[in-house]
């Protein structure tokens, strides 16, 4: 298991150059009870699961109501009017696009370094599996110039320009929506320090393309996954392949609805919510035909700052379940316990409702 965060990335020798490929290659071949097919409950496109992930308009007047019951019975929903420009989302995704159809030689000059975040290369979850994803990705964090430079020598400042404008536009949407889950939750957002309305949280860009792929069935896109992140604003072409886990209804699929972005629970803001908006599970399958495309912008707290259960949802009956982590911490706990992470940092509570501080740095389970 790799210890650090820049650990849980693979060497770029795993990417593969998908277009050559007839077959699904055995490095690839998820094993039946993995693969997405296995055991496959009903998904939203079954007539029957009539349920699916809310499409929340955001100029409607309840628009908090209606978010925060989202964050509580699904952990995502979509959102409409949401203020970015149709032009901005589709120039992301040509502009993504266009990165993922450069030669392999080409973007492995702007691989991700063996111990960076960003740049090109295979899912960042990859280590945790035995077997590889039908995807490839490209990571920002912070300037994305020189990789940039590698990828186009002659004409990087189009693709800068372009992750420049996503960034600022969707700080403020983030911004807008900590505000509507913070209020959904009886807290005004000036009362949060490090999320008042002109603080900016620290954020990274993930793009992933999921190449048309021989064996579907087989395959895993990106496997199951929660976010580290307060929140995910994710951008899918008009293909689908994101599913986010239900309890009763299994793997449901989250279905491109034109213009809409989708929003992802993630674990901080478990954490900050003391479990009441529950990160979401989630995972990318593929598809025999057709290329698919997201953009996930992942959003959290600068990176300093300690997240801990909100004082004002605590009280004798309603003890802090998670200790104080900053961001930076949490993504260490991610990239050595994946997805028990949260429950690495989760407070041992007692009968008495009473909390152990002792026993914070180890997994604890609740008794
Ligand atoms: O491609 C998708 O739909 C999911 C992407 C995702 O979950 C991620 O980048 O964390
Ligand atoms: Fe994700």
């Amino acid at each position: 298991m790799p210890s650090r965060v820049s650990d849980a990335i693979k060497p770029h020798k795993h990417v593969l150059d998908f277009t050559s490929l007839q077959e699904l290659p055995e490095s690839h071949a998820w094993s039946s009870l993995d693969s997405p097919s296995s055991n496959n409950p009903p998904t939203a496109a079954d007539s029957s699961v009539s349920e699916s992930v809310p499409v929340i308009d955001l100029d409607n007047p309840n628009a908090q109501e209606l978010v925060g019951r989202a964050c509580k019975t699904w952990g995502a929903f979509q959102v409409m009017n949401h203020g970015i420009e149709t032009s901005l989302l589709d120039r992301i995704e040509s502009t993504g696009k266009s990165l993922f159809s450069l030669p392999t030689h080409q973007k492995l000059k702007a691989a991700r370094a063996a111990d960076g975040v960003s740049g090109y290369g295979v899912a960042r979850i990859s280590s945790f599996f035995s077997k590889l994803m039908w995807s490839e990705g490209f990571t920002i964090l912070g300037s994305p110039l020189e990789h940039a430079r590698q990828l186009w020598p002659h004409d990087y400042n189009h693709f800068c320009g372009i992750i420049e404008e996503y960034e600022k536009e969707m700080q403020k949407l983030a911004g807008r929506l900590m505000g509507l889950m913070l209020g959904s939750l009886g807290i005004a957002q000036e009362d949060v320090d490090w999320a008042g309305p002109n603080k900016e949280g620290a954020a990274a860009i993930q793009l992933n393309s999921y190449p048309a792929c021989p064996d579907p069935d087989r395959a895993m896109g990106l496997a199951a996954h929660t976010d580290s992140t307060l929140l995910t604003i994710l951008y899918q072409n008009n293909t689908s392949g994101l599913q986010v886990l239900r309890d009763a209804s299994g793997w449901v699929t989250v279905p491109p609805v034109p213009g809409a972005l989708v929003v992802n629970i993630g674990d901080l803001l478990h954490i900050l919510s003391n479990g009441s908006y529950p990160s979401v599970l989630h995972r990318a399958v593929v598809n025999r035909t057709q290329q698919r495309l997201s953009v996930a912008y992942l959003y959290g707290p600068p990176s300093n700052v300690q997240i801990s259960p909100l004082s004002k949802l605590l009280d004798p009956t309603h003890p802090p379940l998670y200790r104080p982590v900053t961001w930076t911490e949490y993504l260490g706990a991610k990239a050595k316990h994946f997805n028990e992470a949260l429950s690495s940092v989760q407070l041992c509570i007692p009968r008495t409702g009473l909390v152990n501080q002792n026993n914070v740095e180890n997994r604890v389970e609740i008794i």
